[in-house]
């Protein structure tokens, strides 16, 4: 069984418009919505819906918290948030023209005591896998990360910005970078595949087992013990991206949960994030075709 801690969630408002993102006028957006946000909790959402028994834990504050947890009860995902002063943040996308522009508030100041009762809550479900996802809010540092890390006898899988992961000092089962969290975090030449591999493969000596790095419209590569995977991207037509890293983590971590090999577990993860960028938001896609789409994931030893 997976816990998710987000430490930091969000309310993710997407808005659309036909023009382009222009100063000085007022822009009217012909399509907007409003999900339930932040890494950890993409990640419980798409476990959830792929049937892999999960809890959504973090912190939330205010009527925007009132939302996530909400909104994760009706679509069926088990919580167990703990509660904090301040509000929880709203973070905008907003899709002009076939542009993103993405928005991100810095969520509320919260004091390191929230750590303590958080790990109460991550060990009251005795999980297997512990993913902390997203970014810290003001007032804790990544100390808050390794705690939890170092808190109980599960594997714990850390997708955070680069800064964040350079810092971290306890043993990780996994870290999800993106590419260029990945070069912040390694200050290598990210430019190629083979460079991202690379990098990644470095990275592993910082306490991280296996490196799963997400490099958008490039695919993703995934190294460890049994040597260094590439999967090509699937072509596709591409509305938002944000939530494909989540997408793609949840993938490889539903596959794992199943008994499945990493290379089945990196084209489960591609065909997943391929389903959630083509629609606008990070609510859950239809994924009752993940089974046909992943065979056609190209994969390769590097
Ligand atoms: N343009 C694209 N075309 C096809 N697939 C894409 C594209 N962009 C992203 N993907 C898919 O989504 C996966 C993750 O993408 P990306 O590296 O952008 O994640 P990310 O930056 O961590 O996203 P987020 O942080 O918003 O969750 C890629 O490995 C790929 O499978
Ligand atoms: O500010 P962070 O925590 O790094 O990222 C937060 C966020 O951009 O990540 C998710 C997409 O991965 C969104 O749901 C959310 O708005």
């Amino acid at each position: 069984m997976i816990v998710t801690v987000t430490y930091n969630p969000a309310v993710d408002q997407t808005i659309q418009f036909d023009e382009q993102m222009a100063p000085e006028r007022v822009m009217r957006a012909n399509k907007a919505q409003f999900d339930a946000g932040g890494k950890g909790i993409n990640a419980a959402q798409f476990l959830t819906a792929m049937d892999r028994p999960c809890v959504a834990t973090g912190l939330l504050g205010g009527f925007t918290g009132s939302f996530i947890r909400e909104t994760l009860q009706d679509d069926g995902v088990e919580t167990a948030f703990i509660d904090v002063d301040g509000t929880t943040r709203l973070n905008t996308t907003a899709i002009a023209a076939a542009e993103e522009y993405k928005l991100n508030q810095a969520g509320p100041t919260v004091g390191e005591s929230v750590v303590d009762a958080l790990l109460e809550q991550v060990r009251a479900q005795s999980p297997d896998r512990v993913l902390i996802g997203g970014s810290l809010p003001p007032g804790l540092s990544p100390d808050a990360i390794d705690r939890i890390a170092a808190g109980g006898d599960w594997e714990t899988i850390v997708d955070t910005g680069g800064d964040v992961l350079r810092e971290l000092d306890a043993q990780y089962g996994l870290c999800k970078p993106n590419r260029a969290e990945l070069g912040d975090a390694t200050g290598a030449d990210v430019s190629t595949v083979e460079g991202c591999a690379d990098a990644a493969d470095a990275f592993r000596d910082r306490g991280f087992d296996r490196v799963l790095a997400s490099l958008g419209a490039d695919g993703a590569v995934l190294v460890g013990d049994t040597g260094r995977l590439y999967a090509e991207a699937l072509d596709i037509d591409v509305v938002d991206t944000v939530g494909a890293g989540d997408a793609l983590l949840s993938g490889v971590l539903s596959a794992w949960e199943a008994g499945a090999d990493d290379e089945t577990a990196l084209r489960t993860g591609v065909a997943v994030s391929s389903q959630v960028v083509q629609r606008a938001g990070t609510a859950v896609p239809d994924l009752n075709d993940i089974g046909s789409l992943r065979d056609g994931v190209t994969v390769r030893r590097l």
